[in-house]
């Protein structure tokens, strides 16, 4: 299926980033048939959330397991390869060129997608300088998706901000996923690089992440409803 072809409802991926398996299981029932992708994160993976990754394929959902892997090659590969017994869909690692050539000597030919998570979404200019990079965000966003692509990923996750860009470097061969979404009036929380989903959809994403606004919203199901149509109609 190529980007284009991916239908509104399954562009939202709800971040189950939830404190145990009995939480998320619950979020899942309350958001039921409305929501068919999720990610599972530290939160969740640490609190014993790893096998909800197949008992969630096994529902027909699809999962993006954010792991952000990042260690020397050789380990990378044997991790990846591991994960990709579990039922993931997407997996994703720091885009050092170490760990995203290790990523993809381990996922192989298997069906996991690998994402190269680029600069996180909670960094602006000065953070980046604070860590001790010389290049701005959006010049750094750009110089390791060009390495993603040479090295055979899957797909890279950065804001909405730089996906115009990206997608200009990429074109459609690699999935575009983006967390930092905000519905408008929605509290930005600790994320510096955001969008509304109608822009991050008309900007080029293919795919919005959305946790706390769905996750901790009184009705979530309706929260995620309402992405979902401003998806569509921003799909036009
Ligand atoms: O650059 C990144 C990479 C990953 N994330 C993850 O996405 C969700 C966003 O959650 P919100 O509650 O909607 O802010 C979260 O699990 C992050 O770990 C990201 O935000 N930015």
């Amino acid at each position: 299926m190529t980007p284009a072809e991916i239908v509104p409802k399954d562009r939202l991926i709800v971040a189950l980033d939830l404190p145990s398996v009995d939480a998320a299981e619950a979020m899942i029932a309350r958001l039921g048939d409305s929501v068919s992708f999720y990610k599972i994160g530290y939160r969740l993976a640490y609190a014993g959330g790893l096998p909800l990754v197949a008992k969630l394929a096994d529902k027909g959902k699809k999962v993006f397991l954010d792991l952000k892997l990042h260690d020397i090659g050789n380990t990378v590969t044997q991790g990846v390869e591991s994960i990709t017994k579990l039922g993931a869909t997407f997996l994703t690692v720091h885009a050092y060129p170490q760990t995203m050539k290790g990523a993809v000597e381990g996922r192989g030919s298997s069906k996991l997608k690998i994402l190269a998570v680029t600069v996180l979404t909670s960094y602006n200019e000065d953070d980046l300088h604070a860590a001790g990079y010389r290049l701005g965000v959006s010049e750094l966003v750009e110089a390791r998706a060009q390495q993603a692509q040479v090295l055979g990923v899957d797909g890279l996750v950065s804001s909405p901000e730089e996906v115009g860009s990206l997608r200009k470097i990429v074109g459609h061969q690699m999935h575009l996923v983006t967390p930092g979404i905000r519905p408008a009036g929605s509290a930005t929380g600790d994320q510096k690089r955001i969008m509304t989903p109608g822009r991050a959809i008309v900007a080029g994403a293919d795919y919005l992440v959305v946790g706390r606004p769905v996750v901790e919203a009184a009705d979530p199901k309706a929260v995620a409803e309402a992405i979902q149509t401003e998806i569509a109609q921003a799909l036009g």
